[in-house]
């Protein structure tokens, strides 16, 4: 079980991993609070504590799932500001301090520009219980250094987001055509695996692979080669549903997951992107032909499985004189 819970984590990223941490830990904290409430027979806080209970394990389980993770994170952070007023505001001045661990914990849970407004609106929001326990000096102090914590971490936080998706995109899109990349492929058709064992949900790969490319390359320069296939990367795109996404697999050869979607469907997608490419007149191109396979995923399939139909498809219509579609 903990191997499990260790193996399942370490898939996911740091920002899960601090969720999860915290959801479990303050699971593990409200437990004897709730038993002693029930000694006490003070119904109320056995309520409350239940649903905080509820609310810890429904977040850790979720994260554990990699499902929910974005609702799951803000209503953690939620309960985290509300513990921090809740604490700061009752009980002894030392408990102030625990605005600074808490403000860091709001980062991981929203992004920066909220995490920042909700700072502020904490700060303030306290300022009024604090001023009547603190020295003017020791608030002031306070302040003075939770303002730069804060602001360090905001733009930490930012750079760092920003470096994220810089990284996630380079990792995951193919430089030349902005498509996505092989890695991109194999992440989405694994999900429609996943998709179709869970409910049936059908998808189909269309794969297709440029005519004679080498001849292309040799007539007019790999540079009038490289403009080629991003020509043809925005004609498909211009051909494609908000749902389905175009991958570059290698070279000259590409894919289609068409998601909820019948073979009919990917044929009609596959016939419209010929008819295009067919219109397209570009003076500074020379003209070109692509060859289709498509195939529908099957039960049981692997990505290697489906790819593999789907290319001899693909093979069967360029052995048929290219420019054209064959289905598996
Ligand atoms: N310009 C350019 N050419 C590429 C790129 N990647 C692969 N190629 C070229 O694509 C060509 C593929 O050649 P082949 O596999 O023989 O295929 P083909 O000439 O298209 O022939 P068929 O697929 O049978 O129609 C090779 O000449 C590669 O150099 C690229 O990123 N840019």
């Amino acid at each position: 079980m903990l191997g499990k819970i260790r193996e399942r984590l370490r898939a996911g990223t740091l920002l899960d991993r601090v969720v999860f941490t915290v959801a479990a830990l303050s699971f593990l904290a409200v437990c004897p609070m709730l038993v002693a409430r029930i000694i006490e027979r003070n119904w109320f806080m056995v309520t409350l504590d239940a649903i905080l209970l509820v609310m810890f394990a429904f977040i850790a389980v979720n994260v554990m799932r990699g499902r929910y993770l974005d609702v799951s994170r803000r209503i953690l952070g939620v309960f985290m500001v509300l513990g921090m007023i809740g604490t700061t505001t009752m009980g002894d001045t030392g408990n102030a301090y625990w605005l600074y661990p808490g403000f860091i914990a709001i980062f991981f849970m929203f992004s920066p520009i909220v995490a920042l407004s909700i700072a502020v609106l904490v700060s303030v929001t306290v300022f009024p219980f604090l001023y009547e326990r603190f020295a003017a000096t020791n608030l002031f102090t306070l302040y003075a250094t939770l303002l730069p914590t804060v602001l360090f971490i905001y733009f930490f936080s930012k750079d760092l987001r920003a470096q994220h998706k810089t990284l996630s995109m380079q990792a995951t899109e193919d430089y030349l055509t902005q498509t996505g990349n092989r890695r991109a492929f194999n992440d989405e058709a694994q999900l429609c695996i996943d998709a179709l064992n869970k409910s049936n949900a059908s998808n189909v790969l269309i794969l297709f692979d440029m005519d004679h490319f080498k001849r292309l390359n040799d007539a007019h320069g790999h540079v009038t080669g490289d403009s080629v296939l991003k020509d043809v990367s925005n004609i498909v795109q211009g051909c494609l549903r908000s749902t389905d996404k175009l991958y570059r697999l290698g070279g000259e050869e590409f894919g289609i997951i068409v998601r909820h979607a019948l073979l009919s469907d990917a044929l009609g997608i596959a016939q419209k992107i010929r008819q295009s490419i067919d219109n397209n007149k570009n003076e500074h191109l020379p003209d070109y032909t692509v060859s289709f396979g498509i195939a529908e995923l099957l039960k049981n399939e692997s990505v290697e499985d489906w790819m593999s139909r789907a290319d001899k498809a693909l093979y069967q219509s360029k052995q048929n004189g290219r420019d054209q579609i064959s289905i598996a």
